[in-house]
C-alpha cells in the first residue's frame, strides 16, 4: 500500500494551499479529486463568474456618466463572452495539476473514501496516509419537488450558450441576486422567487432594500413568501407553479435555494466522524472525531461565510498544525460581498447587531454624494460605519462598484484597531477612491 505523510480529499481552495505549503515543507503529499482539479471556486463558482460579470460592471460605470458625456453605451455579446469564459477558466484545472506535479504531490482522481483512521481508497485501491484532511466541499441543494431535473444549477448558468428571453430564479439569496444581476443587464425578464419574506439575509437590508429597487428598475421581478410547488415542461417553455396558484411561464429556471455540504458516500461512518445538516463537525483546531482527520472549508459545519478566502484560511492553519503548531484556530473579522451591480459588502458588526446594542454607535456616510470625483459620479454608493464605545472601527457594510475594494482596506483598519494618528502616519495615492473614504473615516476614529 503506498504510503503518504497527508492525503487531502478534494482539490479546491480548502485543501490545495495546504498541499502546497506541506510538499513545499518536504511532506509526501496526495489529492484525491473526483471532478475538475481546483474545485468550486476556480471551475464553476467565483472565477467564471467574475470573468462574465466584468463587462456588465463596466457599462454599470459607463451609465453614471449617461447624458454628461456618454450617450450610447456599447452591449454584451453573450456568446462571445462565453467563448472567453472557456478560454480563460477551461486550462485552469489542467495548469493546476501541473503545477502540483512540479512539487511532487500526487494527484489521485477518483472518488476518495474514508476506510480507517489512516486509509482512504480511491477507485478500489488504498492507499495509507498519517494525516486526512477532508475538504470536499458543497453542492447546490435541490428543491424536492415534481420534475426536479427541469432544475438548473450554478454550473449550468456560467456556462449558458445563449441568455435565456424569461428567467425564474428559486430563492432570492446570493447566487440568484449575482445572476439575476447579469441576465437583467441583458435584457433578460427575470423572476425571483423567494420563500421568506427578505433577500440576502445576511446583508443589511437598507442597502438591499436599494439594490432590490434598481434590479425592479431593471426588469427584476420579486415575489417574496412564496414557494415554488412543481415545474413542468411546456413546448419549449416551462410553468413554474407556485403554493399562490401562480403560474410563471418561463424559458429556464435556476434552483439557488442553497447549497449543501458534500458528506455521503465518503466513508465517515467507518470511523465515526461525525456530521450534522451543516457539515463535518469540527474542534478549535478543526479535527474531526477523529484527532489525525481534520476538515476543511465549505464541508466544515460553521457559522462563519462559507467562502473562498475562508477555506484558504482554514487550509493554511491546518498546514501550520500539521508543521507542528498547536494554536486554536482564531478568525479575522471576515468580508462577504454580493457581486450586484452595484455591489454590497459587509463586514464585523452589522448595523442591525449595532442598532440592538449599547456598545456599538453608526454612521451612515452618502461617500457617492460626498466625493463625486473620486468616485466617478456614483450618486448613490454609501458605507455605514460601527465603531465601538472607543471609537475603534468594528464593522462596515458598504453599497456601491469599489464595495470589494474598500472593505479590503476597511479590514486592515478593523483587525488592526488603527486610531487616527496611526492612519494618519501613512500617504496615500491622490486622488483615489479610497484616500478619500480613508479621510472621512479617520475624522470619527480614535484620537490618540
Ligand atoms: C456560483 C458561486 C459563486 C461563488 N462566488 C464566490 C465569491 O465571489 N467569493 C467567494 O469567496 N466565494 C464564492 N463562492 C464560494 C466558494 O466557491 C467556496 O467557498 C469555495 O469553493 C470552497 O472551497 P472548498 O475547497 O471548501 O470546496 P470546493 O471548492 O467545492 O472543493 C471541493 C472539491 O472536493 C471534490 N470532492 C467532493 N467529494 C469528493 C470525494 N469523495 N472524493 C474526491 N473529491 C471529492 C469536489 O469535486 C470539489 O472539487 C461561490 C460559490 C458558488 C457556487
Ligand atoms: N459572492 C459570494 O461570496 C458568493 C457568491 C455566490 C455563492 N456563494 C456561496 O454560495 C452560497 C450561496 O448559495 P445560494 O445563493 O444558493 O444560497 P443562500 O443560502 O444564500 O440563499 C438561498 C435562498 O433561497 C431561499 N430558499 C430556500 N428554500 C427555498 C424554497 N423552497 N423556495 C424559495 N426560496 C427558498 C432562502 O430563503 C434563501 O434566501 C453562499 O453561502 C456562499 O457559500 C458566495
Amino acid at each position: 500500500m503506498k504510503k503518504y505523510d497527508i492525503i487531502f480529499v478534494g482539490s479546491g481552495h480548502a485543501n490545495w494551499h495546504a498541499a502546497v505549503t506541506l510538499s513545499q515543507a518536504g511532506k509526501t503529499v496526495a489529492i484525491v479529486e473526483k471532478d475538475k482539479i481546483a474545485g468550486t471556486c476556480t471551475n464553476y463558482g467565483c472565477d467564471p463568474k467574475i470573468l462574465l460579470d466584468g463587462p456588465f460592471e463596466l457599462l454599470d460605470r459607463l451609465k453614471q456618466y449617461q447624458g454628461i458625456g456618454i450617450s450610447d453605451a456599447p452591449k454584451v455579446d453573450w456568446s462571445a463572452l462565453m467563448d472567453y469564459k472557456h478560454k480563460a477558466i477551461d486550462p485552469l484545472p489542467i495548469q493546476m495539476a501541473g503545477l502540483f506535479k512540479q512539487l511532487g504531490i500526487d494527484v489521485l482522481m477518483g472518488e476518495g473514501k474514508i476506510t480507517g483512521e489512516h486509509t482512504v481508497s480511491v477507485n478500489d485501491q488504498e492507499f495509507e496516509a498519517q494525516n486526512i484532511v477532508i475538504g470536499t466541499g458543497q453542492r447546490a441543494a435541490k428543491l424536492n419537488i415534481p420534475s426536479q431535473n427541469y432544475l438548473h444549477d450554478n454550473r449550468d448558468f456560467l456556462d449558458l450558450k445563449q441568455m435565456p428571453q424569461h428567467i425564474t430564479f428559486i430563492g432570492a439569496g446570493v447566487i440568484s441576486i449575482e445572476f439575476a444581476t447579469m441576465a437583467s443587464e441583458l435584457g433578460a425578464t427575470v423572476e425571483i422567487v423567494e420563500f421568506t419574506d427578505h433577500a440576502l439575509g445576511a446583508f443589511d437590508q437598507q442597502s438591499v432594500a436599494k439594490l432590490i429597487q434598481k434590479l425592479k428598475s431593471n426588469g427584476v421581478q420579486f415575489n417574496f413568501n412564496e414557494a415554488v410547488t412543481e415545474v413542468k415542461k411546456d413546448g419549449d417553455q416551462y410553468k413554474v407553479l407556485t403554493n399562490k396558484e401562480r403560474t410563471i411561464t418561463t424559458d429556464y429556471v435556476v434552483d439557488a435555494t442553497g447549497r449543501i455540504a458534500n458528506v455521503e458516500n465518503l466513508g465517515l461512518e467507518n470511523v465515526g466522524i461525525k456530521t450534522t445538516r451543516g457539515g463535518i463537525v469540527v474542534d478549535d483546531h478543526l479535527r474531526t472525531a477523529v484527532k489525525n482527520i481534520y476538515a476543511s472549508g465549505d464541508v466544515i459545519d460553521k457559522k462563519i461565510p462559507r467562502l473562498t478566502p475562508t477555506a484558504t484560511f482554514e487550509s493554511n492553519y491546518i498546514a501550520q498544525q500539521v508543521l507542528g503548531s498547536t494554536e486554536e484556530i482564531k478568525y479575522p473579522a471576515i468580508p462577504s460581498v454580493v457581486y450586484s451591480l452595484p455591489r454590497i459588502a459587509q463586514m464585523g458588526v452589522t448595523p442591525k447587531e449595532a442598532e440592538q446594542s449599547p456598545h456599538y454607535h453608526t454612521q451612515k456616510l452618502p461617500y457617492g454624494k460626498q466625493l463625486l470625483f473620486q468616485y466617478k459620479n456614483e450618486l448613490d454608493a454609501e458605507i455605514t460605519l460601527v465603531f465601538d464605545q472607543e471609537n475603534y472601527l468594528v464593522g462596515a457594510s458598504i453599497y456601491g462598484n469599489d464595495a470589494p475594494e474598500l472593505i479590503n482596506l476597511i479590514a486592515f483598519i478593523i483587525d488592526d484597531r488603527l486610531s487616527a494618528n496611526q492612519l494618519n502616519q501613512k500617504i496615500f495615492a491622490f486622488p483615489s477612491a479610497s484616500i478619500g473614504i480613508i479621510s472621512l473615516i479617520s475624522t470619527m476614529l480614535h484620537q490618540d
